[in-house]
């Protein structure tokens, strides 16, 4: 029976055609999944032409209408057909002529290159460089060609001598190989290489070598850039959902994460900005849920309320709603209302920071030396992020592991006083702080016998404090499948740290990375990875310093636009005239961001932006759904972008009294471990922000530039 496979490539492309041109594509494909390869080569109605002798003969371009061409390849052997692209007609036949698809024998998948370009390259003269040495010169051919690097681009990697090189050759470049060489410009080692490319693309094939002229099982293993289809419905399901690829295209290592059978217990996703990360908690729930036992239950859980809308928005172009009945998106704070709220209905929850002034009428009436603000870094930092429930618990050498204002004994036994006296508090007006809620909530799901859940799954897990945390391990029973986590240290904004060890959350040995980004371009990602330049980050959950490896993107752009102003005025002026350029250029209105690091600039931001006549609309995160402003350009601060991403994005205000904002950085007098790790949060709220941007990032400020700014 033949069989239709679609190119990711084609999704793009499809978006240009008019509904007669999609209506006639249908039909087209819907031949090809009917007919022999001898009946549909000699269809009067398609058109279908070889290319000239001595070009590769299984691709044949055919007649879509009199505007577009389809190119397909049609292996000799077997009956896949594949759709590799959609052209306009006068295009269609040189970029067909141009490209060559060939199986990769070692990783077993279909790849396609810019034959004519590499040929040119390499004929060229001079094309190797005279300045040796050459990018991959620590990198042996045997070494290569054990990573599915064949000899024509081996002879291709000898002539460059720099990574943006290699970056400009990207799409001419067999995909899965070039994947190969960039983490290998970048200084990864072959064997971990092999371990993170290689292998991931070979499982998928079976564990096996595939011959070249097995171009059917090539197809078929390709499943990060091929679908097979089997109807009309998948047909327009595939093309018609570009922005949506992730629910189809899965990387190999995204897809072995996402539909591994069993984890034997917590499995943990880190992963640079905009590496798939919840793209793979999502395709996670969908495995789960389609697993579950009878009576069961998925857990989905994010940071915020904007987070969980987005979640939930694409968790339904996912999975379909009978089995969407059986997860729960919510975030962890909701969870911990609801579980304690069943108990006693007459709580309510208050931000975690409302609870200060508390602390400070405590601290006054009591006499204290040491500040309120001292003494609720204690009770968050320290006695709620370890669950100490006793005078004894605190007084434990250990408990106050990684403080460093030391305490003695009797001092001790004051601060918990005063802490005990605020909880006890608290606990009588029934208003609970959000880790005061936790504590409870885990306390109340531990006595039970039967778990609500049977698997909770967690994106955006670097900014979850340990309270939240032990209610979402409370959440499932220990064992298999139980939590999956996705995370990343480099995004965390907030100030908790956590050891998951001693949470009862075993990692060791479940911890796997992601290294492609698909949302921002290089030359915006290689920008914004300067700002965490030189920074020692820990791996989510441990004290262990990150793996080595970063995060590259495939895509290529614009550098970003950075502006300083002289003042304030100026400033504003400048981002009005960015965001018209932008307007211009055809961007839409919903798919510009601007962010600001406090709310006070986002309100002068957008009183001056309307008073141009800009459409622009204040976004809270918290409150409204990501789509709800699709007309306005929206502005909000830098932690409302969190977890989103924009086409474009403007960060506002990346001055350096405002970066970092000090009032919300610990003083190194109070503790200088929490001061040192305030101001990382401080850093990776830019990083956040900058890395948010799909396409284009332009970041201003007045006077003197934040200190974390890459600039000059
Ligand atoms: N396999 C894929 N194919 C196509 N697009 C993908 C794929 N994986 C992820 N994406 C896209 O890349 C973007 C980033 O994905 P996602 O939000 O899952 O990354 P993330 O690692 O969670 O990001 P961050 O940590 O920065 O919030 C999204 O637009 C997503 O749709």
């Amino acid at each position: 029976m033949p069989q239709l496979a679609i190119d990711s490539t084609c999704l793009a492309q499809y978006d240009k055609l008019d509904r007669p041109t999609r209506e006639r594509l249908a039909a087209v494909t819907r031949k090809f999944r009917e007919l022999s390869l001898r009946a549909l080569l000699a269809h009067p109605d398609l058109r279908i032409q070889a290319l000239p002798a001595g070009q590769d003969p299984r691709i044949r371009t055919f007649r879509i209408s009199d505007s577009w061409t389809g190119v397909m390849l049609a292996p000799e052997s077997g009956e896949t057909f594949l759709l590799v692209h959609l052209l306009p007609r006068e295009s269609a036949e040189e970029w067909a002529s141009d490209q060559r698809h060939d199986v990769n024998t070692v990783m077993g998948t279909l790849e396609r290159r810019d034959a004519t370009a590499l040929e040119e390259r390499s004929v060229a003269p001079g094309a190797r460089p005279e300045a040796d040495p050459a990018l991959f010169s620590g990198v042996s051919d045997e070494a290569l060609r054990q990573l599915g690097v064949d000899s024509e681009i081996i002879r291709f990697c000898r002539t460059l001598s720099t990574r943006d090189e290699l970056a400009d050759w990207g799409p001419a470049v067999p995909q899965d190989q070039y994947e190969v060489l960039i983490h290998l410009a970048e200084g990864m080692p072959v064997d971990q290489v092999m371990n993170e490319v290689v292998l991931p693309r070979r499982a998928a094939a079976g564990g096996r070598t595939v011959p070249p002229d097995d171009y059917d099982a090539a197809i078929r293993n390709t499943r990060h850039r091929v679908r097979l289809v089997k109807d009309d419905e998948e047909v327009d399901d595939v093309l018609g959902r570009e922005f949506d690829a992730w629910r189809v295209f899965l990387h190999p290592t995204q897809r072995s994460l996402a539909y591994r059978p069993a984890f034997s217990g917590p499995a943990m996703v880190s992963g640079g900005p905009g590496t798939g990360k919840t793209v793979v908690a999502l395709h996670r729930v969908k495995y789960l849920a389609e697993n579950l036992p009878l009576g069961g239950k998925v857990l989905l859980t994010t940071f915020t309320n904007a987070l969980v809308e987005s979640i939930r928005r694409d968790l339904a172009l996912l999975v379909g709603e009978e089995l969407r009945a059986d997860v729960d998106v919510i975030t962890a704070d909701k969870l911990a209302l609801d579980v304690v709220r069943a108990q006693h209905p007459d709580v309510s929850m208050r931000r975690d920071a409302d609870a200060r002034g508390l602390f400070a009428n405590v601290v006054g009436k009591q006499g204290l030396l040491w500040s309120a603000d001292f003494v609720f870094q204690e009770y968050r930092h320290v006695v709620m992020a370890q669950g100490i429930t006793t005078v004894e618990g605190y007084l434990d050498p250990d408990a106050r592991r990684g403080r460093s204002t030391p305490l003695t004994v009797d001092q001790r036994r004051e601060v918990w006083n005063a802490i005990a006296t605020a909880r006890a508090w608290l606990r009588r007006t029934k208003q609970l702080p959000t880790v005061e809620l936790h504590a409870e909530a885990a306390r109340i799901l531990d006595e039970r016998a039967e778990r609500p859940y049977s698997n909770v799954v967690v994106d955006e897990g670097q900014d979850l404090h340990p309270a939240q945390w032990r209610t979402l391990r409370a959440a499932v029973s220990p064992g298999r499948n139980d939590m999956f986590i996705a995370g990343d240290n480099r995004q965390r904004i907030y100030d908790n740290t956590v050891s998951f060890k001693q949470l009862g959350i075993r990692i060791v040995g479940r911890s796997y990375p992601l290294r492609v980004n698909y949302r921002t371009t290089t030359e915006i990602l290689t920008w914004a990875d300067q700002i965490m330049r030189g920074q020692s980050v820990h791996e989510l959950g441990t004290s262990a310093p990150e793996a080595p490896g970063s995060t590259r993107s495939l895509l290529r752009g614009n550098p970003p636009v950075l502006c300083g102003a002289a003042d304030p005025a100026g400033e504003l002026a400048a981002l009005e005239r960015q965001l018209r350029g932008w307007l211009a250029d055809g961007v839409a209105p919903g798919d510009i961001c601007v962010t600001t690091r406090t709310r006070k600039v986002l309100t002068e931001v957008v009183g001056f932006l309307r008073s141009r006549g800009l459409p622009v609309a204040r976004f809270n995160p918290q409150h409204h759904t990501v789509d709800d402003s699709a007309g306005t350009v929206r502005v909000t601060t830098m932690h409302g972008v969190k977890g989103l991403e924009f086409r474009a994005i403007a960060v506002f205000g990346a001055t350096a009294g405002a970066l970092p904002l000090m009032e919300h950085v610990t003083g190194p007098e109070l503790d200088e471990n929490q001061h040192r790790s305030d101001l990382a949060a401080q850093r990776s709220l830019l990083y956040v922000a900058c890395t948010r941007a799909r396409e284009s990032l332009y970041v201003s400020w007045h006077g003197e530039p934040s200190p974390f700014l890459p600039v000059g």
